[in-house]
């Protein structure tokens, strides 16, 4: 089995009294997708921003690629692989959807690109861009402006922009809030088309995308791991019906 390209340990955090992940251990192997479920207020996103490192943690570590990066800032993590996605959208609307990620591009590559001359460098940064694009089915839309793209292509462009940063690790908050059933399909098919090629921790409340996406569910409730693994087993476990899934599992 080869080793875990995330692996998180013992991860704790509070706000006041409140204990919002409380002991939390989950493992990520490369290419996996690996659901993050639980009910409001569990911890999810809390967890998130430990992983990306938004939130310092308060005890526990996080490993990625055998590196302890517990105590990297963000800007940190990203250099070595780890992007994110947010729930509220970060695009720059008053440009164009290929700007948009050309910009990140360039973020990541200035050094590299700097050899370049000036127009081959554009060329080069637009050609990569291009292809972040299509990768997410934009590229029908890359001179459209950011800002008059759907709510769905929005959260697209939101991953070419992710995956701009060439990571190894691509964190999703919620890619389908408030999507629409055909929106919510073309995110979906856009994240079957990256799993494998990336390893991806995905939060979502959309258990039928949950299910048909994940390799591995962990459940988190009031910030507590109560169950980690192969989605049908998690599925059917008494404990996270009674706390979570409810009826949608039946
Ligand atoms: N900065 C903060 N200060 C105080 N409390 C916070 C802070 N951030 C989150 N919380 C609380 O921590 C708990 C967990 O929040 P979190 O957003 O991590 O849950 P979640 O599982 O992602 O929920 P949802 O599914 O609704 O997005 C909630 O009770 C929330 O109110």
């Amino acid at each position: 089995m080869s080793e875990a390209i995330l692996d998180v340990e013992n991860l704790n955090k509070s706000f006041g009294a409140l204990r919002v992940t409380d002991d939390v251990s989950l493992q990520v192997m490369p290419g996996e997708l690996h659901a993050i479920i639980g009910p409001n207020g569990a911890g999810k996103t809390t967890l998130l921003h430990q992983v990306s490192g938004l939130l310092a943690s308060d005890g526990g570590t996080v490993r990625f690629g055998g590196e302890d990066i517990t105590g990297l800032p963000m800007h940190a993590r990203v250099h070595r692989g780890i992007a994110r996605t947010f729930q509220i959208t970060s695009i720059l609307p008053g440009f164009t959807a290929l700007e948009n990620v050309a910009l990140a591009v360039q973020g990541r590559s200035g050094s590299s690109f700097r050899f370049f001359g000036i127009a081959s460098r554009e060329q080069a940064l637009n050609d990569e861009a291009a292809s972040l694009l299509d990768l997410v089915g934009l590229a029908a839309r890359a001179d459209l402006g950011a800002g008059t793209l759907s709510h769905g292509e929005k959260r697209a462009l939101e991953i070419a922009i992710a995956l701009a940063t060439k990571p190894r690790l691509l964190l999703l908050d919620e890619p389908l809030a408030g999507m629409g059933h055909e929106e919510s399909n073309k995110v979906i098919e856009i994240l079957r088309s990256l799993k494998g090629r990336y390893a991806i921790v995905l939060i979502e409340h959309d258990m039928d995308a949950v299910f048909a996406l994940a390799d591995r569910v962990t459940v988190l409730s009031y910030g507590r791991v109560i169950a980690s693994g192969d989605p049908a087993v998690v599925r059917s476990s008494p404990e996270v019906r009674a706390a979570y899934l409810g009826d949608e599992a039946a």
